[in-house]
């Protein structure tokens, strides 16, 4: 079982994966994991994250690299053994921020990714929307990289509710403005009740 967590940048994602990690409602062994992953693939991400000249389409490769690796190395082994994975980003945040990124440059960014990663990504059983506005996102992000900033967000967000409107059935939305309890415990329930 793969439950993935989405959303804007300042969403709540690491908050409530720390709040899932010490949780008695998740089965002790199941595997926290996130993209970009910790390998060196997942650094070679992160280093183009920091470059604002960074070729857009160097990049998705870069990101579909580390997933490629993360699919092969954690996430099919895990599925494997029966053992529950709970991502921190997956494949919809290439889908939605790439579908932004490219967008000059294919007439359907998103569909374009998409096609990229079918014949071979692990899809999620379940994915968790922390649902947030890209004026409170950017805030609580601290707009730390070019990615982050409210106008980009606020295209982001759209290509995240057409990927919703796709798959309403693989989707739970959480509405990530209220409180860190209220959102907390929203994430906690939800994902006692997919395991
Ligand atoms: N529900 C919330 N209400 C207010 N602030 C929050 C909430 N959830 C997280 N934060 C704060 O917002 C910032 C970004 O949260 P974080 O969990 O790092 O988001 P993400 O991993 O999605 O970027 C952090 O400073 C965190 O303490
Ligand atoms: C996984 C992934 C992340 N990103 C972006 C989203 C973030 O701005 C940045 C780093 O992700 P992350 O470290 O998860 O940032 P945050 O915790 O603030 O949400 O990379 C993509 O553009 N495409 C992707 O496929």
């Amino acid at each position: 079982m793969l439950v993935t967590l989405e959303g804007l940048d300042g969403s709540g994602k690491t908050t409530c994966m720390d709040a899932l990690q010490s949780a008695d409602a998740v089965p002790p062994e199941t595997v926290f994991t996130r993209e970009p992953t910790t390998s060196w693939y997942g650094e070679a991400v992160r280093r183009s994250i920091q470059d604002d000249d960074a070729d857009s389409l160097a990049e998705l490769f870069l990101y579909t690299a580390d997933h490629a690796d993360h699919v092969a190395n954690t996430i099919e082994p895990a599925i494997e053994t029966g053992t529950p994975i709970i991502s921190d980003r997956y494949s919809d945040s290439r889908y939605a921020y790439q579908g932004v990124t490219l967008s000059d440059r294919f007439d359907d960014a998103v569909n374009f990714v998409k096609e990229i990663h079918e014949p071979w990504t692990r899809p999620p059983e379940a994915t968790l929307y922390l649902d947030i506005d890209p004026e409170t996102a950017a805030k609580r992000s601290g707009a730390t990289n070019k990615f982050e900033r409210a106008e980009y967000l606020e295209r982001v967000q759209s290509n995240y509710e057409r990927l919703i409107e796709a798959e309403p059935e693989r989707f739970i939305r959480i509405d990530a403005t209220q409180s860190e309890e209220h959102v907390r415990d929203a994430v906690l329930d939800a994902v006692e009740t997919v395991l």
